[in-house]
């Protein structure tokens, strides 16, 4: 190997950044169809033909009345729909023409969100060295992620990896996994896009299927896309979060908790009631471990920012309820859950967005600083928890 003597140690030392993983850039992005969470039952009702199952839109009510959602955008609008009339029920063969659209529409609605991710990142498209893509849509070769890489023009030398069925983690997983790469790869730039279409699991009401009918009120539409890596070259990258540590928690038993499967007639799934239960009974041994492998002890929660996936309201409830959250602590998550709904594992980049943009407001408005120190938390099927614990760099204008 040349003239110069390297040990395997030397070379790896050199390979790896200096310092920790950090977000240089969010973006988001929507579908155009809002819907108003007061109107959807008789919407729902209307569009499936389904106004004579009086006992289950009596049922959609009262979940939409109780959700803490406002408003949900959708990529399946009316006019596709009558195009394509199976999709009401989950008994005929649907499946490719569901794929179809999700193929073309869910890397297009990642690539708007990507977009202004790397415009706020400040440097060229082509200089993204690695992709992570985490959706639920995904039943092709090659996939979302090789589009995305055409629309945003990036390197033919990008490193492309796709994270499938995640649900509702897919973000924090992406988010963890980005952070090793950037960490040990010097230089690397990494984007993870979460984009998230219910297309793939639309179907009307039918007797017996009531996660079905939870579904129906509570998930939404939407892609989130974040720059991560170490050593941001100034004065072009600036940290907005730095990613001091992650980790995943599987919640034993719970197999069958959270769990989806693509059928014929598209995505079904289940979703216990058990779940806010369950994510809140182990999310302080996720929190303590975390911070006990920093060599932290006694941390009050209270003393952290917030940026909790909002899988429901209920789970934002019992959550803030064990930990003793004071009452605005999780309001960038009930910020998000209300203007999009659930749109599983995108929803906790639109978190990070949102709390980043309180967090400035907050300074501009009362000079008041934040605190310093958070925590960034995600569930789904597993259960699964996804932690994260982040700092923000002092002193930077829109922390
Ligand atoms: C997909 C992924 O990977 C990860 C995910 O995020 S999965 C989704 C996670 N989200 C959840 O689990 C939802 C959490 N639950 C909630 O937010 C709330 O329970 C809720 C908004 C659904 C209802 O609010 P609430 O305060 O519990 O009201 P409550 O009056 O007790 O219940 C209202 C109705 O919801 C129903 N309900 C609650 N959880 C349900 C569930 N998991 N499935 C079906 N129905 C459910 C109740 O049976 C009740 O029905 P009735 O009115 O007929 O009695």
């Amino acid at each position: 190997m040349g003239s110069a003597p390297a040990t395997v140690r030397d070379i790896r030392r050199a390979q790896r950044a200096d310092g920790p993983a950090a977000v240089l850039g969010i973006g988001t992005a929507n579908p155009p169809t809002c819907l108003a969470q007061d109107e959807y039952p008789d919407y729902y009702f209307r569009i499936t033909h389904s106004e004579h199952l009086t006992d289950l839109k009596g049922k959609l009510t009262r979940i939409c009345n109780k959700s803490g959602i406002r408003q949900r955008f959708v990529h399946l609008d009316e006019q596709l729909l009558a195009a394509n009339p199976d999709f009401t029920d989950r008994a005929l063969p649907s499946l490719d023409a569901r794929v179809d659209i999700a193929s073309a529409a869910v890397p297009e609605l990642a690539a708007r969100a990507a977009a202004k991710a790397i415009a706020e990142w400040g440097r060229p498209a082509t200089d993204i060295t690695h992709l992570i893509f985490s959706t639920y849509s995904g039943a092709r070769a090659p996939s979302a992620d090789r589009r995305l890489a055409s629309l945003l023009g990036l390197s033919p030398t990008v490193s492309r990896t796709v994270l499938s069925l995640h649900g509702c983690y897919g973000g924090g997983r992406s988010l963890q996994l980005a952070k090793e790469l950037a960490e040990n790869n010097r230089g690397a730039r990494v984007l993870v896009a979460c984009s998230e279409i219910t297309l793939i699991a639309f179907y009307g009401p039918e007797d017996g299927c009531l996660d079905n009918i939870l579904g129906q009120a509570i998930f939404g539409d939407g892609a989130g896309a974040v720059i991560v890596g170490a050593d941001p070259v100034g004065p072009v990258e600036r940290p907005l979060f730095e990613m001091a540590f992650a980790s995943q928690t599987t919640i034993p038993d719970t197999e069958d908790a959270i769990s989806m499967e693509i059928n014929k007639g598209g995505m079904e799934y289940h979703i216990s009631n058990q779940v806010p239960r369950l994510v809140g009974c182990n999310v302080e041994r996720c929190l303590t471990d975390a911070f006990d492998a920093l060599g932290v002890a006694g941390v009050k929660w209270n003393d952290l920012f917030w940026a909790v996936h909002p899988g429901g309201r209920a789970i934002l409830d019992r959550i803030e309820g064990v930990l003793g959250l004071d009452d605005d602590k999780l309001a960038a998550s009930r910020r998000v859950l209300s203007e999009f709904g659930n749109m599983s594992g995108t929803t906790v980049i639109f978190v990070l967005d949102e709390l980043r943009r309180r967090r400035a407001a907050k300074q501009d408005t009362s000079g008041e600083e934040a605190p310093e120190w958070g925590v960034m938390m995600a569930f789904g099927p597993g259960i699964t928890i996804e932690t994260m614990v982040l700092h923000t760099p002092v002193g930077l204008e829109g922390n």
